[in-house]
């Protein structure tokens, strides 16, 4: 584990904050959450999840060896996302990032691997995240271990979510 203790504010490098177009009818709204023909081969989707998440609720923090993650904040709540990198060699080594995205603001956020992630619920609806990684849940057909390094339980945690 690399042990940055103090993050500073700023930018991390390769996380990508994108808004998402809603076309908006008399019959609601639409929108489209990845294309692969603007996407990079790299982090195009192996699989896609939704998941619901409580007002007040965080998940996270966790990050991942290999995984690109393609978070898509759809609403009807708002979440505060947090991000730090822990690359060594990244340009952004060292920096938290905070972003907000949900219904308010409804955005693509994708989370490269080594960059350590979490959202909390700020609204006071249930959530829900779109997410379509690059690698499969626990590899072909579920066999392989889940790549994952979790962080909620660390003692004296540098990943300090308010
Ligand atoms: C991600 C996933 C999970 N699961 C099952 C495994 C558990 O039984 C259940 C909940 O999964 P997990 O506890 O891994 O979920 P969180 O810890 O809330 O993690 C979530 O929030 C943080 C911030 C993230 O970055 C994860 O990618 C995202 O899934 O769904 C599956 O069956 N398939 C899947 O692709």
């Amino acid at each position: 584990m690399n042990a940055v203790q103090q993050f500073t504010k700023g930018r991390i490098h390769d996380v990508a904050c994108k808004p998402l177009k809603k076309f908006l009818d008399e019959r609601g709204w639409l929108t489209e959450l990845f294309r692969s023909d603007e996407l990079e081969p790299e982090i195009m989707p192996a699989m896609s999840y939704v998941s619901m998440t409580q007002p007040g609720v965080a998940r996270g923090p966790h990050e991942h060896v290999e995984q690109t993650d393609y978070f898509c904040f759809l609403g009807p709540s708002n979440f505060k996302v947090y991000l730090w990198d822990t690359r060594e060699g990244s340009p952004s080594f060292g920096v938290k990032q905070v972003l907000y995205a949900g219904v308010d603001a409804p955005s693509i956020v994708v989370v490269p691997p080594g960059v350590v992630h979490a959202y909390r619920n700020i609204g006071t609806e249930n959530g829900i995240v779109f997410n379509a990684p690059n690698r499969l849940f626990a590899g072909q057909g579920k066999s392989e271990p889940v790549d994952e390094i979790r962080h909620e339980e660390l003692v004296d945690s540098p990943y300090q979510l308010d």
